[in-house]
């Protein structure tokens, strides 16, 4: 999710495809086998953005690529369909539709299950092309006789017999298929998929809809796939049965793993290094039957020892050299950037979701139960907290406190009980839902998107607030979304982040990924806000500055703390609730709870014992 505007990368592209042709063949490339590389390097665009900046590995690939191809061969040699472009983008839609059929079923599962699916589709579908469908498909024979198109220009007719003039018919597409791959990585849905690549329950519990945004990655990959199987049936003249075969999904995965995934140029780059080795090792070395071998030795040591590809080596090699640059100038004050900032402790730079203000209630729980088997977590809990309150939550370890802030924003489900969040009954919606109507928390442990910056993961949390739970808006630039670049300004000021703006998650300090936890949170502008123990872990003096932050953060909200620091908690909150083995044991102002005989009694039993 890289936030500058593609134009360059687009231009460079251009540039590059110009040329190739000319230099390639120095190379001892095929003419033909350029023309391959270029579908593959479209095949592998959807791939990549299913794959690299979703997170989703699909074996079943050549479903759609098979489809594409099979539908468009098939309207062009046995239907006689005139038009060779628009026979393909037929093809293409209805790979697309296959995509969305198949993802309402694959989907429904994450991980190696998801992987596992995509294998079974693959093989049924190869199933079905060579037996039922045999009569459309040709079988084992293919679809012989696919004309190659011509455009009418009004003067002239262009074809494209030659491999030079196919070339520059793939080249086009290839290139039209990067501008939209680029806009929809660039786009708001593209920095969603990276989040849910990341992180997919952190992304939902920010609002976002992510089994509607994985279904049209999935759908999107379909059409490239569906688009390419076009485009090969076109440039051989035959659509060939064997895009079908599982060995066509692997070999995109295999090429995209040698290019690198993640920057949609990591397959054309796999394509071009995986067809050149099997040309090389079968028509120049003769090496027979074993050039696979010879293929597949090549293939683990290019992924053992680039685990992130080409592309990814190369980006590295350009990062470290970056890095030696910057650190051979002289070093600014660090130390001055980690201090807090007038800005940050600035009430006006509180981003906060219109509320009504009126006195009263913002969530009132009731009976609130949650049963583990045999283990009560919480019981019969009745808790309310008014518009305006900052409540804290204090209890012994294992007392149930992060269970009944799972419950409250519809992480679990109650065991039973009714949770009511500004007149309106949340009991078993989606954590997702919740959050779209104001009611988010930050997490004990952090959950954060690892491979994006600070930034990154703050536009993440206001995209659910401005775009709502959905919307596939997938050309829209990210930057030109009215009010959102503010939003998370104002958010980076209040968690006092601004000078680790552009650093990736995995290079914070832990006292600032801790920030940046509360950030997300708060970046999703809650009218009520959770704090599950925004101190836990934290240094003595990275505890002071976090207290002083919260207590900016705490002015004009509304806000259930959780923590282990009675003393710095009490600093913070109006009113305290004790749980106490999942129940209610007393409630109170800080002064109260701290002198109440049970509570002291509570912690001299508990583990930590900070009240004694
Ligand atoms: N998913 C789960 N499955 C089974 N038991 C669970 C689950 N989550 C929590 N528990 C149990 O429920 C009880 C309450 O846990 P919870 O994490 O809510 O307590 P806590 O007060 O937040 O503790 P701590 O202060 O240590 O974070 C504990 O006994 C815990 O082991």
């Amino acid at each position: 999710m890289n936030q500058k505007h593609p134009f360059l990368v687009e231009v460079l592209t251009a540039i590059a495809l110009i040329a190739a042709p000319f230099i390639l063949p120095h190379f001892g490339f095929a003419p033909t086998t350029i023309n391959r590389i270029l579908i593959w390097g479209l095949f592998g665009l959807g791939f990549d953005i299913l794959f690299g900046y979703t997170g989703l590995l699909s074996f079943g690939q050549s479903a759609f690529f098979g489809t594409g191809g099979m539908f468009a061969a098939y309207l062009l040699t046995e239907l006689d369909f005139p038009y060779v472009m628009v026979a393909i983008i037929v093809g293409a839609i209805v790979a697309g539709l296959v995509g969305y059929l198949v993802g309402l079923v694959a989907l429904r599962r994450t991980g190696i299950y998801f992987a596992m699916i995509t294998v079974a589709i693959s093989e049924v579908f190869f199933f079905v092309e060579f037996n039922p469908l045999s009569r459309y498909t040709g079988g084992e024979n293919g679809l012989p006789g696919v004309p190659t198109p011509s455009v009418f220009l009004g003067f002239t007719t262009l074809t494209f017999h030659s491999d030079r003039a196919m070339y520059a018919f793939l080249a086009f597409w290839y290139f039209v298929g990067l501008v939209a791959a680029l806009r929809i990585v660039h786009s708001p849905v593209g920095a969603i998929l990276s989040a849910i690549r990341d992180n997919p329950q952190r992304a939902a519990a920010l609002g976002h809809n992510i089994h509607a945004y994985k279904h049209a990655a999935f759908v999107a990959a379909a059409i490239y796939a569906g688009f390419a199987g076009g485009l090969l049936g076109v440039m051989q003249g035959f659509m060939p049965p064997d895009a079908f075969m599982f060995d066509t999904s692997g070999q995109l995965v295999m090429q995209t793993a040698i290019g690198g995934a993640g920057s949609l140029f990591g397959p054309l780059i796999g394509a071009t290094v995986w067809l050149f080795l099997s040309d090389f090792f079968q028509n120049t070395l003769h090496l027979g039957a074993t050039w696979k071998l010879v293929l597949g030795i090549v293939f683990v040591l290019l992924v053992v020892f680039l685990r992130r590809g080409i592309v990814g080596g190369i980006a590295d090699l350009y990062r470290m050299a970056k890095g030696a640059k910057k650190s051979a100038e002289p070093a600014g004050n660090p130390a001055a950037a980690s201090v807090i900032t007038p800005a940050a402790t600035e009430p006006m730079l509180s981003p906060a979701r219109p509320t009504h203000r009126a006195p009263g209630p913002i969530l009132r729980a009731t009976g609130l139960s949650k049963r583990y088997g045999g283990l009560m977590a919480n019981s019969d809990i009745d808790f309310t907290i008014n518009h305006g309150e900052i409540r804290g939550i204090i209890g012994p370890n294992g007392a149930g406190k992060s269970t009944f802030f799972k419950m409250l924003t519809c992480e679990v489900p109650p065991s039973s009980g009714k949770i009511m969040f500004e007149d309106r009954d949340i009991t078993g919606m989606s954590v997702t839902d919740v959050c779209q109507l104001g009611l988010t928390k930050s997490y004990q442990i952090n959950q954060l998107f690892d491979r994006l910056t600070v930034r990154q993961n703050l536009t993440i949390a206001a995209l659910g607030e401005i775009r709502g739970k959905f919307r596939l808006d997938l050309f829209r630039n990210i930057l030109k979304i009215p009010g959102l670049a503010e939003q998370v300004e104002r958010t980076l000021a209040l968690v006092n982040l601004m000078h680790r703006v552009d650093t990736p998650v995995s290079e914070l300090a832990y006292g600032e990924k801790r920030r940046l936890e509360i950030g997300l949170a708060l970046a999703t502008s809650p009218s009520l806000l959770l704090l599950d123990e925004p101190l836990a872990g934290m240094s003595p003096s990275e505890r002071i500055e976090t207290v002083a932050l919260l207590k900016s953060i705490a002015r004009g909200r509304t806000m259930i703390i959780i923590d282990h620091d009675i003393d710095s908690l009490f600093e913070l909150v109006e009113t305290v609730t004790v749980l106490q083995e999942g129940r209610v044991l007393v409630h109170g102002t800080p002064k109260e709870i701290k002198f109440n005989p049970r509570v002291q009694e509570a912690y001299l039993g508990g583990v930590h014992g900070e009240m004694a």
